[in-house]
């Protein structure tokens, strides 16, 4: 297995043209210390050393491997990849293009092909790819969604063992989360959440954040898995923190496109250059990269979608149930979520969710005034 995953993060090294991992420990606590690992350093390829980087806990998936012919101290890790949309697709691929050994599953069977034809296996169900792979991916649109493929009939809760381990990589509640680990959990097999941060691009390029809590010993084994398809990950705990923490994350990010939507059409309305107010943001201290890559193309009105609309909206929705949860109060979050409703309402939930802005307009709020 070290063998098998140095390999992988020796190729993933070709990829990304560098990698350098470092572990950042707290001691002073007594709650739990997050762990995080960034490999944003970038070095070029050969400045590399030939061995890998981190250790890694072979002990966490079985010897029994779906490749009969290995040697049994160099099991082959092969992965499961559940759900290629916009997110799945790019980060099976970059699995692929790694030198992982894929299996891949969508409802949608048409979805595959571009990654069978990159060399991945197929398989008709999540439990016959679960079945026959070490390890699991899952990245599915929503609670319902990552629940059924998770634990329904034909789910990859029946193809699990001791030995294998499942990721969730979808952004769902802390409650569907430990529901999903707990099925998971009582096949003997590891449980894993790590939804993510970063879009489109980022799981193109490899440079998501995994916010990752769980079986340590998963999150171990699946490091190198990880510092594939992403540049930084957070270790933080039981099951249910990196939902969480995701879900906080996408909160506050929600409301600002919905403030920077706001800006946007009343510079517009008082005779400034929406444009020139991007460039003007871009520069301060409230610059972010999202206004700076999506502004342009909001002035024109485009929206082409990295990040659904319904997703944004979904996200909005789970945050205010989690806030609700421990009577935070969240009146900005709130708001946001009223605006991305109408937007759906308007026909805009395949949509960016930087289309938002569109349910600002008069004419999408008051059709009948047209
Ligand atoms: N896009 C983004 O920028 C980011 C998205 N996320 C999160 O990642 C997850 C996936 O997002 P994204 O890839 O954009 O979404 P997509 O809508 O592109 O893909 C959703 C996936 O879920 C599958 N799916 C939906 N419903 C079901 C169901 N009932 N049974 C089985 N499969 C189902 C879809 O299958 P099918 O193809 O058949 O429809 C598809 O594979 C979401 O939780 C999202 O919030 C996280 C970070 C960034
Ligand atoms: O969940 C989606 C997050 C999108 C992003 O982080 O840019």
């Amino acid at each position: 297995m070290a063998d098998m995953l140095s390999t992988m993060l020796l190729a993933n090294s070709m990829i990304k043209t560098s990698s350098t991992t470092m572990a950042i420990m707290c001691s002073s606590s007594s709650t739990f210390v997050p762990q995080i690992h960034n490999n944003f350093k970038r070095r070029p390829i050969s400045s590399f050393p030939t061995k890998p980087l981190f250790s890694v806990s072979p002990k966490a998936f079985s010897s029994q491997t779906s490749n009969p012919t290995s040697k049994a101290d160099e099991p082959p890790t092969s992965v499961g990849f559940l759900g290629l949309g916009i997110m799945g697709s790019p980060m099976a691929q970059n699995l692929l293009r790694a030198g992982c050994d894929v299996t891949v599953w969508n409802r949608t069977k048409s979805k595959c092909d571009p990654l069978i034809s990159l060399g991945a296996k197929y398989k008709t169900s999540p439990e016959e790819v679960a079945s026959s792979c070490d390890v699991t991916f899952a990245m599915l649109a929503d609670p319902e969604s990552a629940l059924e493929v998770a634990c329904g009939k034909h789910g990859a809760a029946y193809g699990m063992t001791q030995g294998k381990g499942y990721v969730d990589v979808s952004t769902v509640d802390d409650a569907t989360s430990k529901l999903i680990s707990r099925q998971i959990k009582a096949t003997g097999a590891l449980f894993l959440e790590a939804p993510v941060s970063g879009s489109k691009k980022p799981a193109e390029d490899g440079q998501l954040i995994f916010l990752t809590a769980g079986d340590k010993s998963l999150y171990d084994a699946v490091a190198p898995l990880l510092d594939i398809m992403g540049k930084s990950r957070f270790y933080l705990g039981d099951v249910g923190n990196g939902a969480a923490m995701k879900l906080v994350v996408n909160m506050i990010m929600g409301s600002m496109m919905a403030s920077f939507s706001e800006g946007l059409l009343l510079s517009e309305k008082v005779g400034l250059d929406p444009s020139v107010l991007v460039e003007v943001v871009s520069q301060g201290a409230i610059s972010a990269p999202m206004f700076s890559m999506k502004g342009p193309s909001m002035v024109q009105a485009i929206y082409p979608t990295a990040f659904p609309l319904k997703h944004q909206q979904k996200d909005l929705r789970l945050a205010l149930g989690l806030a609700e949860s421990v009577s935070q109060p969240t009146p900005i979050a709130a708001a946001a979520n009223e605006l991305y409703k109408v937007a759906k309402l308007h026909g805009l939930s395949d949509q960016d969710f930087s289309a938002v802005m569109e349910a600002l307009k008069t004419r999408l709020q008051s059709p009948a005034e047209d």
